[in-house]
């Protein structure tokens, strides 16, 4: 099924799965969709293998950690959360050297906790790792004490090959 872009989401500085100056990360662009559901673009390599040919187990986790973590500010820019628990099946090998797809939903909300569930799929729709977790809400100034995050490092980064991505046609 098809959804609209409703808005990109900013990225951070040093944040291995979307810090825009981490030279090792996945550098991954997120879009929020009509449907509540985000959606992050990104592609592997080699720095990120297991096997050759491969993503590490440890790494797809990662991304849908940050993925599940980030689709809570479809709902509310303003909620921030750790993550406390998570829960990944890998279902195919994550391949390098391509575009894939990252998703993430709220599936539960409370006052002090939020679940969710993600997964990654290739341009074909091939489910290829699934997660589900749980996080708990803290005040941002509360995650980083050092620093005013928001306004020091996360940042909306206006990328030209945006203005393509209109839509996204979700698996499930
Ligand atoms: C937009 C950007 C999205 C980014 C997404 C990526 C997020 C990340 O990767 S964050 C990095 C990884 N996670 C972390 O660093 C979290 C580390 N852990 C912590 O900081 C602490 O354990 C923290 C803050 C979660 C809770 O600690 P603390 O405040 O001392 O509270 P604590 O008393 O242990 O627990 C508070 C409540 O949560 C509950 N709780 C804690 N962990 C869990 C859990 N795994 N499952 C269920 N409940 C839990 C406790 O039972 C307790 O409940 P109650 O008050 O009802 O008894």
């Amino acid at each position: 099924m098809i959804y609209k872009v409703l808005k990109k989401q900013n990225n951070s500085e040093m944040c291995f799965v979307c810090g825009i100056h981490n030279e090792s990360g996945l550098n991954t662009s997120y879009y929020e969709l009509e449907n509540n559901q985000l959606i992050g673009v990104f592609k592997g390599h080699d720095v990120h293998q297991s096997y050759p040919e491969r993503m590490h187990g440890g790494i797809v986790t990662a991304l849908l950690d940050e993925t599940i973590g980030r689709a809570v500010q479809t709902l509310d820019e303003n909620i921030w959360g750790v993550t406390v628990e998570i829960t990944v099946r890998f279902v195919k090998p994550v391949p390098l050297d391509q575009v894939l797809y990252t998703v993430g939903y709220v599936t539960n909300m409370r006052s002090r906790m939020f679940e969710g569930e993600g997964y990654v799929c290739n341009t074909d729709k091939e489910i290829l790792a699934t997660a589900k977790a749980k996080y708990f809400i803290q005040h941002v100034d509360k995650i980083v004490s050092d620093i005013d995050f928001v306004r020091e490092q996360w940042i909306y980064v206006d990328d030209a090959k945006d203005s393509e991505v209109k839509s996204f046609d979700l698996p499930k």
